[in-house]
């Protein structure tokens, strides 16, 4: 297939070498400095875009596509308040939308892991919940995409807990509430780190707590590349629930 890299940064390099190795051709690569181009390209020259941007190039870069014809795996965080938004318009267009906070199989089956502790612990509320995520520090957003989604797993498991909050200032970006009656979530940024998540149950006498380490970005690199085939010829809006459906 021929592939748009819509950001060509860190991970737009990364899914490069992986859709190579897979035996797809890139039909452009488009970044800030050029990003003008991408209304000259052809519509017939791009069977699909990987979009891995920024959070506030996002929305313009997705609808532009849809705009196109041209199906959209997005990776890009920190842009969900427009979700609904981009859904409209893949609606409206006829078109094939795909997002995840997260590519990686192994965060994925993470998720679900995720969702089946929250459930366990719905009957034990002297164990307080938060999160931690550590990121290198060019990482624009924060909480991360991945660490929200976390955070919404445990919520769907913990109905007594009301949103999630950020922990250092307690200024929430979720919802407004008290920090004991919300999923605690703690931003670190250090280094190159590609990206580190705990989900911990603390109580007086223990901790129960599960993490998923990310050694590299390939992990995203060639769940963006496996959704992109898989998207190709279908219609709607996608996520990795019903890519690992169709495969488990
Ligand atoms: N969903 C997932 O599995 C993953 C998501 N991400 C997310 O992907 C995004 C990109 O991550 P990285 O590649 O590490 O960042 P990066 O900063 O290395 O690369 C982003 C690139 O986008 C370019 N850019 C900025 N504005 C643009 C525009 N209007 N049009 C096209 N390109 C533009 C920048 O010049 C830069 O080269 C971030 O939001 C990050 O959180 C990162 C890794 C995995
Ligand atoms: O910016 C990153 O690097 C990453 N961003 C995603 C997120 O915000 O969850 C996914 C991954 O953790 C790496």
């Amino acid at each position: 297939m021929n592939i748009l890299l819509l950001g060509y940064g860190k991970m737009g390099k990364a899914i490069e070498q992986i859709a190579l190795e897979r035996g797809h051709q890139i039909a452009a690569r488009v970044d800030a400095h050029n990003r003008a181009d991408l209304e000259t390209i052809p519509a017939d020259a791009v069977d699909v875009v990987i979009e891995f941007s920024a959070p506030e190039s996002a929305v313009d870069n997705i609808k532009s596509c849809l705009q196109r014809g041209w199906p959209v795996v997005c990776g890009t965080t920190g842009w969900l308040s427009h979700r609904t938004e981009i859904e409209q318009l893949c609606q409206e267009k006829e078109g094939a939308f795909f997002y995840a906070s997260n590519y990686s199989i192994g965060v994925n089956l993470f998720f679900r892991l995720n969702k089946t502790l929250a459930r366990f612990m719905r009957n034990y509320p002297s164990y307080h919940v938060s999160m931690t995520e550590i990121h290198h520090t060019e990482k624009k957003d924060a909480p991360s995409g991945t660490a929200i989604t976390l955070a919404e797993g445990v919520l769907e498991g913990l109905p007594n807990k009301q949103g999630w909050v950020t922990k250092e200032a307690g200024d929430d970006k979720g919802s407004r509430i008290n920090s004991t009656d919300a999923v605690e979530i703690e931003s670190l940024r250090e280094g190159t780190v590609p990206g580190t998540h705990t989900v911990r149950y603390d109580s007086e006498v223990d901790r129960i707590e599960i993490t998923h380490i990310a050694h590299s970005r390939q992990g995203f690199a060639l769940g963006a590349v496996i959704a992109a085939e898989w998207l190709i010829g279908r219609q709607g809006v996608f996520g990795m629930d019903d890519l690992l459906g169709s495969i488990e």
